[in-house]
């Protein structure tokens, strides 16, 4: 006990002559000799202690902009000081799907190695005593991270260490993020305070490629793609090439697009921009809606063909309509206006996707779908512009044998082989599928479901048979009707023909009619 509080004397007054000194120096000793001095202690020191010891600090710069280092270092520290800090702190994150993040308390430190190399994390703190910027009163303790190593791992530690540290701490946030599903806004209501170009909520739909009903080596390619696009950052800027991907996926409704966009969004981890062309009035409102948009997300524009007039048709009717100005230019400044409200145009979609405004951000696949492929204008959907041509088609067996897992949790049933047939020869969608495989009662097992999927499907292929009956019935019609009016035209010109025969002075009598056309036609008279 005797020895305690001699310890603790000594200490005290150690710390008390140090402080005494401390003060002398600051008040006594020549402003201009203190540099030397203190470049000599902390070589000094530097022989003594051979550590390095780094700041990042919360907030930098004049408008202390909060520092994405230390924000990164905090997430990418979460799990280290929940395993070895006894003092922590819990903050809510904002977009995130974690309820909290650990992060340590003041002084506390954990440890890490890289390499083999230690290192040691401290959090610390300073409370400022003077006021350096009245606008900015730093009225908030200052927190930083101190980061402690061996000198002799300077370089590796600053260079590849600390770039580590920063990407994992970025790519926790994003695993670790709400995704959202955005929706843009009409422009009218973009000009307000705290207006904003797009609105989302959290994306939680619950698609994935396991539950998408398609051929599984198609499914394969569609993965290997999206891999490859996902770590092709160097490749990308190799290349020479903005870091985007574009696919059309194209198919009658019901087999799938929506859902594959969904699933592709949660393989990637991206967030979905649902692009809304309609409300957007022109080229310039499309490309301030683009730069809003931020990377790792799936811009998507559903039904291309019905959002915009974006079809070949509508080139024709912009020719004749430049036709109809270059004769009559009243007519040009007439339309003057309804030209200003023609929204976006083909050569403004096409900016969108590869000009120069579309490789801002980086890291983004724009998704374009529709129910008639051959509707687009060919300019919109060449190789190049949309990457990647998506067929989603009919449900097949092997399509069925998914969704048969997904909804009746069987892999096989004797039942499988007619359905298996029927699909050969029916077209029917894996929505349709899907609802008949859907229980719809506590009572319906699997082999209910089945039956009632069979009946489906021979529903469906009577129809198909029934309609391409009528279709063929109309045809003939139609052949036939066209067919007669062919007959009356020849019988009326072969009329008019024997009449100028006779007309001319001459009498003849010209049994074969196609030669008393072909008289009239050559002018001859006989
Ligand atoms: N290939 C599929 N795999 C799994 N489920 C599917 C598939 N196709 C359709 N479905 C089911 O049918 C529903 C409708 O599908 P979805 O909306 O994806 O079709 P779509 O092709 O986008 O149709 P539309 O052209 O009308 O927009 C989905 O909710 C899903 O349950
Ligand atoms: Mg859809």
């Amino acid at each position: 006990m005797m020895m305690m509080g001699e310890t603790w004397s000594q200490l005290g007054s150690l710390i008390a002559t140090a402080m005494f000194l401390w003060a002398m120096f600051d008040k006594y000793f020549p402003y201009q000799l203190r540099g030397p001095i203190l470049t000599y202690s902390k070589k000094l020191a530097s022989f003594v202690y051979p550590y390095i010891q780094i700041k990042f600090q919360e907030f930098t710069g004049e408008y202390l902009k909060r520092n994405e280092a230390y924000a990164a270092i905090e997430t990418y520290l979460s799990n280290k000081s929940s395993a070895e800090a006894r003092s922590l702190k819990a903050v809510v994150v904002r977009d995130s799907n974690q309820p909290v993040q650990l992060s340590m308390d003041e002084n506390e430190e954990v440890t890490d190695e890289f390499e083999g190399i230690k290192v040691w994390w401290t959090a610390k703190s300073i409370t400022p005593r003077t006021q350096s910027n009245p606008f900015y009163p730093e009225t908030e303790e200052k927190r930083y991270y101190k980061l402690t190593f061996h000198k002799s791992h300077r370089e590796i530690l600053c260079g590849k260490y600390i770039n580590h540290v920063l990407q994992e701490g970025k790519a926790i946030t994003v695993r670790n993020r709400q995704r959202k599903l955005c929706i843009n806004n009409p422009s009218q209501n973009w000009g307000g305070y705290k207006s904003r170009k797009w609105s989302h909520v959290t994306f939680e739909h619950p698609a994935s490629f396991d539950t998408l009903a398609m051929e599984s080596k198609k499914k394969e390619e569609i993965i290997n793609d999206l891999i490859k696009f996902s770590q092709g950052k160097e490749y990308y800027a190799k290349i020479g090439k903005a870091w985007k991907r574009g696919y059309l996926l194209y198919g009658p409704p019901g087999t799938g697009k929506s859902s594959m966009i969904a699933a592709m969004a949660n393989f990637m981890n991206y967030d979905i921009y649902d692009l809304e062309l309609t409300t957007v009035k022109d080229n310039t409102e499309l490309r301030r809606l683009l730069i809003e948009t931020t990377s790792k997300s799936i811009i998507v524009i559903e039904d291309i063909d019905c959002s915009l007039d974006l079809t070949g048709q509508r080139k024709k009717k912009k020719e004749q309509v430049n036709d109809e100005e270059k004769k009559d230019p009243a007519s040009k400044m007439a339309k003057g206006e309804e030209e200003s409200n023609s929204k976006v145009t083909l050569s403004g979609l096409l900016n969108f996707i590869d000009g120069l405004w579309s490789a801002c951000g980086g890291e983004r696949i724009i998704v374009f779908t529709t129910n008639y492929v051959e509707k687009l204008d060919p300019a919109l959907i060449r190789r190049g512009r949309m990457d990647k041509h998506i067929e989603m088609s009919y449900c097949g067996f092997e399509a069925f044998k998914v969704l048969a897992k997904n909804y009746l949790n069987i892999d096989s049933h004797p039942l499988f082989m007619t359905i298996g047939h029927l699909l050969e020869e029916t077209n029917i969608t894996p929505a349709d599928v899907a609802e008949n495989l859907m229980p719809k009662s506590l009572y319906d097992d699997a082999e209910t479901c089945l039956k009632k999927l069979i009946e489906a499907i021979k529903t469906a292929k009577e129809e198909a048979i029934k309609k391409a009956e009528e279709e063929a019935r109309l045809k003939a019609e139609k052949e036939e009707k066209e067919k007669q009016e062919t007959t009356q035209e020849d019988v009326k010109v072969d009329e008019s023909s024997a009449k100028e025969v006779k007309e001319n002075g001459v009498e003849v009598v010209i049994e074969d009619k196609t030669l008393a056309k072909e008289i009239n036609e050559n002018g001859v008279t006989a």
